[in-house]
Order: structure tokens, then sequence, then C-alpha cells
């Protein structure tokens, strides 16, 4: 049966993986149903070649930590983008619009989830004591689990009573005893013998006739753990996939094609959407072709690695920034010097390495994202200081791919967000003419909804720019 599923997802193309529901099940299966499968007592037929070929493909297989990842991302998701876990679970992506389900985006290729699925992402949210989205997650699970009884999957590593025992206790958790225990004399019709259940269910009603339990109406309220101040903002912002309507309102928000005073550009205009004007932020469209673009990802993928940021003086991985990244030297190929030409003759800024950084490619996998942040350094102790070139002063951002939903570029205080748009390239200053940051740059990359994601930054530094742009004393500029 296994198998047949496998076939199945192998079968698709390989953009079902651009499917975060696609992508999860698949590593699931991979990770932890086919170990469950393998030694399992129906495996008892040619075990040993079983073994042994499991055992070769072991090290290729996503690893443990790779489920949980994925199980967050759909968590993400779900929070993100407001997706109601029952249409996921249904391979949908919707969104209560007036308590009625609304499809966000409608895919050819999908997946439903299973009761085990839903569990292992109630079990994920469990376990780092996230009892919300635990909840959310072991209801579907028991929902799933209750409309098929008897029947269990030799993959599974879940069944009805595991689940209601994870549910029972993260209601307890959130201090809704009477659902602790009904949930608990559920568990108990099914396995009677259950001494550990049974106890909870006599501390449960002594608790419930106390004065020491909390009202069963406890509102189920997303940890603190996912705290961000500007998360309401940041979350419309993405919700809205790019493009906010006002922004057209504004004529001075016009689009044009410019030449500025470069002689290249008089030859091939470049075709300039203005965005905002504080911050200054313009998309510059069809910044490079498709074969630039396949060539920066081909160059990039041999150095992919965790993306890393910023913390005090060190740089570390961060939950806050999920994506693989790689940085490519002007000198790597010609592709990477003709880029670094395009932005020195639209910008006239100074791009030459040490006055701006390599060219960093990120690719943005199932859920990838980068929350609210500046490129700039806001710390003196910065790692942005080690080139000796002064902070970031300007950000030349290209899409190296289109996605199907999700991965808007949002500027947070500024009221906007850019959509991915394939070939583009996102110009902004980070820092006012004084030197000082600009606070109104706070920007993020929202999780990429469906589809694979990939940018290549380029950061211009101060120093060496003296003549290409001025300094002034007026914050204002
Ligand atoms: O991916 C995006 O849209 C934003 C990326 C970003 O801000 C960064 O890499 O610094
Ligand atoms: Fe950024």
């Amino acid at each position: 049966m296994v198998k047949d599923q496998h076939s199945e997802i192998y079968q698709g193309q390989m953009s079902a993986m651009a499917n975060p529901l696609v992508a999860y099940s698949l590593i699931k299966r991979l990770q932890s149903e086919w170990l469950n499968v393998v030694y399992s007592t129906e495996a008892n037929e040619n075990i040993q070649d079983f073994k042994a070929s499991y055992e070769k493909e072991d090290h290729n297989l996503p690893k443990f930590e790779d489920l949980q990842g994925a199980a967050q991302a759909l968590m993400r998701l779900q929070d993100v983008y407001a997706l109601s876990v029952n249409g996921l679970a249904n391979g949908r992506f919707q969104r209560f619009s007036f308590s009625e389900a609304v499809d966000i985006i409608k895919l050819n290729v999908s997946t439903d989830l299973s009761a085990d699925d839903c569990y292992h992402v109630g079990k994920v949210a469990y376990e780092m004591e996230d009892y919300y989205h635990a909840i959310l997650w072991l209801e579907e699970a028991a929902q799933l689990f209750r409309e098929a009884p008897g029947t269990w999957n030799t993959e599974d590593e879940g069944s009805l009573e595991s689940v209601l025992d994870y549910l029972a206790f993260s209601y307890f958790k959130m201090g809704n005893i009477s659902k602790a225990m009904n949930l608990s004399q559920e568990l108990l019709a099914h396995d009677p013998s259950n001494k550990r259940v049974s106890r909870n269910i006599k501390k449960y009603q002594r608790l419930l006739a106390s004065s020491a339990a909390t009202s069963p109406n406890v509102i189920l309220q997303r940890p603190n753990s996912t705290y961000l101040q500007t998360r309401t903002k940041y979350e419309w912002l993405c919700q809205t996939l790019g493009s906010q309507p006002t922004h057209y309102k504004d004529p001075r928000l016009y689009c044009d094609f410019y030449t500025g005073k470069n002689q290249m550009l008089l030859f091939k205009p470049m075709k300039r959407e203005i965005f905002s004007l504080e911050p200054y932020v313009v998309l510059y469209h069809s910044f490079i072709s498709d074969s630039e673009a396949d060539k920066i990802k081909e160059l990039a993928v041999p150095g992919l690695h965790r993306s890393i940021v910023a913390s005090g003086e060190k740089q570390s991985p961060a939950h806050y920034r999920i994506s693989k990244s790689a940085w490519l030297k002007d000198t790597s190929h010609t592709v990477i010097s003709n880029v670094d030409k395009r932005i020195a003759a639209l910008s006239s800024l100074n791009v030459q390495p040490p006055y701006a950084e390599y060219l960093q490619v990120v690719n943005y996998g199932i859920g990838g994202h980068y929350e609210p942040h500046f490129d700039h350094a806001t710390s003196t102790s910065s790692p942005v200081y080690k080139l000796n070139t002064g902070n970031r002063v300007a950000t030349f951002m290209i899409y190296l791919s289109s996605v199907e939903a999700g991965g808007s570029t949002a500027f947070i205080y500024a009221n906007f967000s850019v959509p991915v748009v394939k070939n583009a390239a996102l110009f902004w200053w980070n820092l006012h003419k004084n030197g000082q940051g600009n606070g109104d740059t706070l920007h993020a990359g929202c999780p990429v909804l469906v589809g694979d994601k990939w940018v290549a930054n380029k950061w211009v530094h101060e120093y060496g720019q003296e003549f290409q742009r001025r300094c002034s004393s007026n914050p204002e500029e």
C-alpha cells in the first residue's frame, strides 16, 4: 500500500513538491512510515532484503528533524495565511470568511492528510509545549480516526487512543479540565485496563469539584513564542499576496522606462515601477533573463547551506529565517559579473568588492520565510562591519523564480508588499543620507505557500559611494 502511495507521488511531476501538503506527506512517508513498515510483522517475507535495502538508502532519506521542520512549516502557513486545519487535511488551502471556508488558491496537484499525518503535526506542537496548535491538529486527527473505526495502517505510528491521550493532556494544560476528562473517558472506553487514564479521570473529577478548576470556555490562543510586535501587520501584508490596490492611487507611484544617466540604459531602458517614496523602493521588471536566472541558481546549488543571521557578533541559524543560501563571487561566472555591471549602471553605485558583498543566492523551501528584519546593521558589533566598508546602504534583491502562492516581500511600516515577479529586481535604500538606519525599511520574506522561491541579494555598502550618494545632515533624507 505504501509502495502504491509512493509511486503515485513519484509519477506526478516534480512540481507536486511545490505543494507543502504533498511535500509534508512525502517527507513523512520516507522518514517514519518506511521505518514502521520495515519493522512491522507484515514485512516478514523477504525481511533481510527489505531491511538491507532500507539501510542502504537510509542516509538519503529525510531525517527526523526534516519531518519536524516540515510539520512546523505547515503550522507557520496555517498561522500566517489563517488557513483552516480541516481544509489542509482535505488537501485545500482555505480561510474562513464570514464563517464560510473559502479556497484562497486551487491546485491541480494536492493530497489529503491522513489521521496519522495530522497526529504527527499535533505531536510536534505538543513536544514544543505549543498546546494551541497541538489541540487543533490532534482534534483533526481524532476526527479522522473516529470516522474510520477499527482501521489502522501498518505505516501509522498513531491510533485513536494515542491521539486522545495527547489531546486530553493538551486540554488539561490549556486549563480546559472538562474537555480533558471527556476525552480521557472516551479513551478509557477503548482501553479499559489503562490505569494511568483512570487515575487522570479521578484527578480531573477532583479538580472539577474544587474551585481550582478553570472555566471550560478557556479561549485557545496562539503561543507567545510566535509573538512579534508587528505580527498582525506582517500577516495581513502576506495574506494580500503583494500589490495593495491603494498603492496605485498615488500618482507619484508610477511606472516608466528608466534610462538614468547611463549610456547602457539609453539603448535598453529598464521598466521601473515605483512602489514607495519613503522609503524609496522600486521594482525593475525584466532585470535579468530566464537563462541568467537559471544559471545563477545552477551556480548556487553546490554551495547552498542553511541560512544564518547575525546574533550579536556571531552568526547562527534562526527559526525566523528558514532558507538555504550560497555566496557567489563576481569572478565565478560572467553571468554574475554582468549582473554586477547592470546593478552599477542602474544605481550608479560602486559594487566592486569590498564596497558590496558577493551575491547571496537564497532558496526558500516549504514554508520558508524571513520574518521582519533590517538588512543594515543596527549594532556596531554586527558582522556587517567585517568588510570595513561601513553599513549596508542599499539592497538590490532579484527574484530568480516565481511562486504559485505566498512569498511576497512585505514592508511592514511602509505598509505594502511586493509580489514575487520572476526576473525583476527590487531596490531600496536602507540608510538615510546622514548614515542612520531607515526604520521604515523593516521588511520580511513571507512564507512560501506553494512553490520554490529563489532570490539573490546584492548588499551595497556605504564606503565607495561618496560621489554616488552624497551625504546630508537632514535626518529626513
Ligand atoms: O525573500 C524576500 O522576499 C526577502 C528576503 C530578504 O529580505 C533578505 O534576504 O534579506
Ligand atoms: Fe532583507
